[in-house]
């Protein structure tokens, strides 16, 4: 499990240990220019070998065709980073001094440093080590961006120490207009092939939300982000996450938060969903590992249907029930012949997948009201057969009369989330719910009551406790249909939980972040780093589960 500190819980943790005079800062500059020297080292080329020419790329000399290479990794060959040119980006707080500290380490190793200081007033005892080291220093009075940006350019590597824990809304100038166009140039070498050095963040990618993953303003995405005691929020949540590149956490000796009423932000594991997971015993049968009802997919969309059962039965499902008309039901009969399209008890539901809100399917719709009464509640049990946890999926979601329970997930992308929320007398637009894509997730939690499962690049997961947030996924898997799937997972995953779910209805969002994940790993073992159809990712489920809970991670 990775948990998530904000700067408060890492303030109060860092407290005792400062006024302990535990060295923090030392430990983590340490740490950072330890990264940054195996980082260079291994990305240039070995001692000796030719620089490679690079057609269309300028090197430091502001000429065509010579440039600093991605050189291919050669298991083996770790050059030394003695020579290599490395810019610091340094700030007013101690994020500036972790930077410094380390930029001295790096003088020490032959790095030639310089620093770029972007405050008039920075962390004096790192400035003064940095300068004993002989690095240089250009001041803040000296400073252009044009002259920055060609410095990093010819750099190796670009250690963003701008703004950490700190951080508040937008970086200003000067600090934002260097790094909206550092990040600028990047992307551009990035859109041509060309090189662009390696960028190390100091704790988190300057200009992020630190706690919330917003990004309010310009940042300058790094390859890599040496985090100090843990991982900060923003490094888990969209929109932020992905700038923060391979996320390493040095330990500088905190401890840790997470207990039962932890109600932060988490990223579940391999291990995590192994416990989540339910293997059968051999007392189990068909109906103790629980049976899916699946209302989903119409005469002009069965594949909806279709998928949303394969996600279900290869989950492992001990039964499911496809209720629908029977152009939908035979397709699904005719691919999946272990379902059956009859109605009964259910442990819990699949609600909406290809189902249209216009209404144009009274006889699905009314299939979906009939369950949705049994998950609210509103109708008696005996008429319903008891309350169970259900997914509310597409069409479902426009459906909705009463307030649900946390045990029914609704699984939105941004655009029905905003849809969903409007509906709800909500302004709001996708792109609202994409910038501040957590901010939205908890405001539908509270306005409809249900666990909140919003899709995308991270997807996040929000109910009455911790924020899940998942990156499993390769990008291929956004593809149609990928989200029927994953409905049919976590209705099994609900079903098999069923009785748990119901005695803590805050575990549905643990159960609902590892469907994610089984989702997430199942699209990368079909995709295998190329396109994936949905039909693909429910066929990997199996194999996936069994690694999970083999313990077999790899
Ligand atoms: N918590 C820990 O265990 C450790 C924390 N350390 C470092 O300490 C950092 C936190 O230090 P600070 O509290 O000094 O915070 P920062 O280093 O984030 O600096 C805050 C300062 O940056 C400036 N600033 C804030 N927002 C800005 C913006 N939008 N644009 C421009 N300037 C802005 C302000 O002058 C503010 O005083 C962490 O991120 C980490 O790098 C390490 O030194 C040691 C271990
Ligand atoms: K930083």
């Amino acid at each position: 499990m990775i948990e998530a500190w904000t700067a408060d819980e890492m303030r109060a943790a860092e407290k005792p240990l400062l006024d302990a005079g535990v060295p923090l800062m030392d430990r983590a500059a340490r740490a950072l220019a330890r990264t940054v020297l195996g980082d260079i080292a291994r990305r240039r080329p070995a001692a000796g070998m030719p620089r490679r020419r690079v057609a269309g790329s300028l090197g430091s000399d502001g000429l065509p065709g010579e440039g600093r290479v991605r050189p291919a990794r050669r298991a083996g060959t770790r050059a030394p980073a003695r020579g290599a040119a490395a810019l610091l980006l340094v700030g007013a707080g101690n994020n500036g001094g972790d930077a410094l500290f380390a930029g001295a380490h790096l003088a020490r190793e032959g790095v030639r440093v310089t620093a770029v200081l972007v405050a008039s007033e920075v962390h004096a005892a790192g400035l003064a080590a940095l300068r004993a080291a002989r690095a240089e220093v250009i001041e803040r009075s000296e400073l252009r961006v044009p002259a920055v940006v060609a410095r990093a350019e010819a750099a190796d590597a670009v250690v963003d120490g701008l703004t950490g824990a700190g951080s508040r809304g937008a970086l200003r100038p000067p600090a934002g207009g260097i790094v909206r166009a550092l990040a600028d140039v990047r992307a551009a070498a990035e859109a041509a092939g060309t090189p662009w050095p390696w960028v190390v963040a100091v704790d988190v990618p300057s200009g992020i939300g630190v706690d919330d993953g917003a990004v309010p303003g310009p940042v300058l995405p790094a390859d890599r982000t040496v985090a100090f005691g843990a991982y900060k929020p923003g490094l888990l949540l969209p929109p932020a996450a992905p700038l923060a590149g391979s996320v390493t956490v040095t330990d500088v000796g905190l401890g840790s938060l997470q207990g039962p009423q932890f109600a932060g932000t988490l990223r579940l594991e391999d291990d995590d969903v192994a416990a989540v997971l339910r293997a059968p015993g051999p007392r189990d049968h068909k109906y103790t590992r629980g049976v899916v009802g699946v209302v989903a997919g119409t005469e002009k969309f069965p594949g909806a249907g279709v998928l949303a059962a394969a996600g279900a039965v290869r989950a492992g499902a001990g039964l499911v029930r496809a209720l629908g008309p029977v152009p939908v039901t035979s397709q699904i009969l005719s691919r999946h012949p272990e379902a059956v399209t009859v109605g009964g008890r259910v442990q819990s539901w699949v609600l909406g997948p290809g189902i249209p809100s216009d209404g144009s399917d009274a006889g699905q719709d009314r299939r979906v009201y009939g369950a949705l009464a049994a998950v609210t509640g509103v109708l008696d049990a005996e008429v319903t057969g008891g309350v169970v946890p259900a997914v509310i999926d597409a069409g479902a979601m426009a459906m909705l009369e009463h307030r649900l329970p946390e045990i029914a997930v609704l699984t939105p992308h941004a655009g029905e989330l905003a849809t969903l929320m409007s509906g709800l007398g909500h302004e709001v637009t996708r792109a609202d719910v994409e910038a501040e894509p957590v901010r939205w997730a908890r405001a539908a939690h509270r306005a409809t009551g249900a666990t909140v499962l919003l899709k995308g690049a991270v997807t996040v997961v929000v109910g009455s406790g911790a924020t899940y947030a998942q990156a499993d996924a390769p990008a291929w898997l956004a593809t149609a249909g990928a989200g029927d799937v994953l409905a049919g997972i976590l209705g099994t995953l609900l079903a098999s939980r069923a009785a748990d779910v119901l005695a803590d209805h805050a575990l549905t969002s643990r159960v609902a972040a590892a469907a994610v994940v089984v989702h997430g790993r199942a699209a990368a073992l079909a995709s295998g780093g190329g396109p994936v159809t949905a039909s693909d990712v429910a066929d990997a489920v199996p194999r996936v589960i069994a690694r999970i809970l083999g313990g077999d991670h790899a």
